[in-house]
């Protein structure tokens, strides 16, 4: 048998700057940023059962996942093939945190990437094999003791608390997990020459099944933004037609493994432009963190259902964010190219006043799908954050990314010390104001997030001992 070599692989999280909702429909798109917080998995083989124990007893193999930054994170599962029907995981008995939980994400990128094997190297799924899974700490909000204790803050860190009580900053931790997760499983058990992260065709595989997988996991179709960023970083999105993953039947139904695994060998109708889309040097993105406790759930569905009963009115408004999207888009890609950008002060120049302006633009749009659909999509809470944020100076200005809502703001900001000093001052004494929709809950803290955008999606690791430390063993 051919020795699997250890593999590491990393992808970033996400935030989709304009386009929320619409990017739902095909017809418009979405400005997504990746984020340099990222998810790394790492693979190695585990020893053979056989060599360690008498030579009658019977090998299993097992796949081991641990999360060692959480507490009762570590899930152990056997596998076993199907003629037509796939690889069917389970988690096993022996699993330390079997009864307490199911990590449904690892699961189904365990038992879709096998899958996907099975079709195309039936015999390269041998043995058994640990993963470990670390993320940057920007996922999670840390607790303060972790903050204050005056020491350098490790690359990864414990968190002393279980995953499902960890305080999440909403960065897409379950794309960038599915997406670093199939690729080292794919790298892993797979040679080289049939995968390799450096082809077009293993990264649009890697795409087609990380969304499949995903959408199973999480139970419904979005739009895909989020492992799309995962898996080509910075990007204008154009989604996939849902019924691409309509025709796929249920993990272990009959015929399962040759509907995925042409649906994963085929060319989707998604679209990740990366050549559309550049950040000038001297700008930064901000990500902030608003802990104002409350959360409006059904959001989505509140404004697709608005526009379902508001055709006309609902399209002007789309046609008219989608262009000012685009403004902002070709903006940024200006000031990133033209002589503009060696200046000496950015924030004088044309084009900074055009970022300026086409922020306005999109915020105000936004406020009108807010009020006429009726969900908080920017808050008045979030616009007099954004407000104060932009009226600071080298602020171009900020929006509520993605669904918007509460708990979160994202600026567009030029990237100087006093210019980060001036907003962290700003956010240190800003009180969430009660906010009539809020459900009266407010005071909340807002925190900048120690991330940045960065341009790169997916990408293989050093996967030696020296990379990871103890954190593999
Ligand atoms: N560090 C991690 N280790 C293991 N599983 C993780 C990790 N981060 C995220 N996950 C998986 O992703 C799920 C969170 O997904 P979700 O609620 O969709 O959040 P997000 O919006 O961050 O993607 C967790 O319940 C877990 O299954
Ligand atoms: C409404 C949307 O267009 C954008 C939602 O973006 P968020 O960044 O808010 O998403 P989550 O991290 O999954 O909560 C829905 C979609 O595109 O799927």
């Amino acid at each position: 048998m051919v020795a699997r070599p250890d593999v590491a692989v990393s992808a970033p999280g996400k935030v989709l700057l304009a386009g929320g909702y619409l990017v739902l429909d095909r017809r418009y798109s979405g400005l997504v940023f990746a984020l340099d917080a990222r998810i790394h998995v790492h693979a190695t083989a585990l020893p053979s059962a056989a060599s360690t124990t008498t030579p009658a007893a019977v090998e299993l193999p097992e796949i081991v996942v641990r999360s060692p930054q959480f507490q009762d994170a570590e899930w152990r599962y056997s596998y076993r093939s199907t003629e037509r029907d796939g690889i069917i995981v389970a988690q096993s008995e022996s699993s330390p945190t079997s009864s307490v939980s199911r990590n449904v994400f690892i699961e189904t990128a365990i038992g879709y990437s096998l899958t996907y094997i099975s079709t195309i190297l039936p015999d390269a799924i041998a043995g058994s094999t640990s993963f470990t899974v670390l993320a940057d700490n920007s996922y999670y909000s840390q607790p303060s003791s972790a903050l204050d204790s005056g020491s350098p803050s490790p690359r990864f860190s414990k968190f002393n608390t279980t995953l499902s009580k960890a305080h999440k900053t909403g960065l897409g931790s379950s794309a960038a997990l599915v997406t670093a997760f199939i690729a080292s499983v794919l790298a892993h058990y797979l040679p080289q020459s049939v995968f390799s992260l450096h082809t077009s065709s293993s990264r649009n595989a890697l795409h087609n099944l990380a969304q499949a997988a995903h959408c199973a996991a999480q139970g419904k179709v979005g739009s895909g933004f989020d492992v799309a960023a995962a898996v080509y970083g910075r990007c204008v999105y154009t989604r996939f037609s849902p019924a691409l993953l309509e025709a796929l039947g249920e993990h272990g139904s009959a015929g399962f493994a040759g509907q995925l695994k042409s649906l994963v060998d085929s060319q989707w109708d998604a679209q990740a432009l990366k050549q559309g889309v550049a950040v000038p040097r001297g700008v930064r993105l901000v990500m902030c963190d608003v802990d104002c406790g409350s959360q409006t759930v059904g959001m989505v569905k509140k404004v697709l259902s608005w526009r379902k009963e508001n055709p006309q009115e609902a399209k002007e408004l789309w046609d008219e964010l989608q262009t000012k999207n685009e403004t902002l888009r070709t903006v940024l890609s200006q000031l990133a190219t033209q002589e503009e950008a060696a200046a000496s002060d950015l924030t004088k120049t044309e084009h900074w006043k055009e970022l300026v302006g086409a922020f306005a633009s999109i915020r105000r749009l936004i406020q009108k799908m807010s009020s006429l659909s009726g969900v908080p999509i920017e808050p008045h809470s979030q616009t007099a954050l954004l407000d104060a944020c932009s009226a600071l100076p080298g602020v171009a200005g900020g929006v509520v990314p993605g669904a918007g809502g509460y708990d979160a703001v994202a600026l567009l900001v030029a990237d100087d010390e006093e210019v980060l000093k001036g907003l962290k001052v700003l956010l240190e004494s800003w009180e969430v104001p009660v906010d009539a929709t809020s459900d009266g809950k407010s005071g909340g803290k807002v925190r900048m997030l120690g991330v940045r955008e960065e341009m790169e999606g997916v990408r293989g690791e050093d996967a030696s001992v020296m990379a990871y430390g103890e954190w593999t063993l």
